[in-house]
């Protein structure tokens, strides 16, 4: 049926579907990263989409939120980092300022979706069109962001990538800062995660490594019950009682991807 599964006409029922399928399958045909734009793809049923997509811990990259610029009206960055707030200012005002071509980032994402590499410039002037700001972040801290820059109902969708193991100095940290997080969304929005499981450090650039928490799979469900403070199901199904999380997770080699339904 769509592009971005190639002529496997595999998905057909809600996002959730997904999950049921084996996860050797899903690492065969998707990396981690991949798989995470697909959720937000608007060419993938039941999406994820709404009004307002914020991303936490953005760095100076786009990547992330390449996908969901189709599906919400507003996407907010966020990062700690003036540098790297200053990094995404530059691509955003298209001046050449930019240190990073993300051009092949564009063009990969658009094949994902189903259309042809040279819709990149299209995607690129979405992109820009919907982020709305690009402000500054503490996780760690109980009110991330300043009081005034989201509304009052919260975001419909947080996504993360490989932020929360990277700035949490230990697990605890790790679960008050999902904590901190989770309280910017509606109930019943939804949380997309990636990160690393098992790893003490990735190599963030040549002599740079990047250190983080060793989480496993157990820990993060656990952070995710005790952060948020009520009950979860890992599940198949969508679940759409305010009252229950609905998890559900792919391992993928030493990657977790997970969305969570609050
Ligand atoms: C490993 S990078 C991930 C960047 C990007 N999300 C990605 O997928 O490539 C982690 C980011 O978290 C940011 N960061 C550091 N401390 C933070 C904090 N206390 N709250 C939020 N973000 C923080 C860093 O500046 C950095 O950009």
């Amino acid at each position: 049926m769509l592009g971005i599964f190639g002529d496997k006409p595999i998905v057909s029922s809600p996002l959730f579907s997904l999950f049921t399928l084996n996860s050797r399958w899903v690492q065969t045909l998707f990396k981690p990263k991949d798989l995470f734009l697909l959720l937000l793809s608007p060419t993938f049923p039941g999406n994820v989409s709404g009004e307002l997509l914020v991303d936490i811990g953005s760095g100076p990259t786009l990547h992330q939120v390449m996908s969901g610029c189709e599906v919400f009206n507003k996407v907010l960055l966020t990062d700690f980092l003036e540098v790297n707030r200053q990094e995404l200012r530059s691509w955003l005002q298209d001046e050449g300022g930019c240190s990073l071509d993300w051009t092949p980032f564009l063009q990969h994402v658009c094949k994902l979706e189903g259309r042809q590499p040279s819709a990149w410039t299209e995607k690129a002037a979405k992109l820009r069109q919907v982020i709305m700001d690009i402000v500054p972040i503490d996780v760690n801290h109980p009110q991330p962001l300043a009081l005034d820059v989201l509304p009052s109902a919260g975001a419909d969708c947080l996504v993360s990538s490989y932020c929360l193991e990277s700035v949490s100095p230990d697990l605890a940290a790790f679960t008050r800062a999902l904590g901190h997080i989770g309280r910017l969304l509606w109930p019943g929005g939804h949380l997309l995660l990636i990160g690393t499981l098992g790893m003490s450090y990735y190599i963030g650039g040549p002599g740079l490594k990047i250190p983080t928490i060793p989480v496993n799979e157990a820990q993060v469900c656990a952070s995710l019950k005790e952060s948020v403070a009520c009950c979860f199901v890992i599940s198949d199904n969508m679940n759409k009682d305010a009252k229950t999380i609905c998890i559900s997770c792919f391992l993928i080699s030493d990657l977790y991807c997970i969305t969570v339904l609050y």
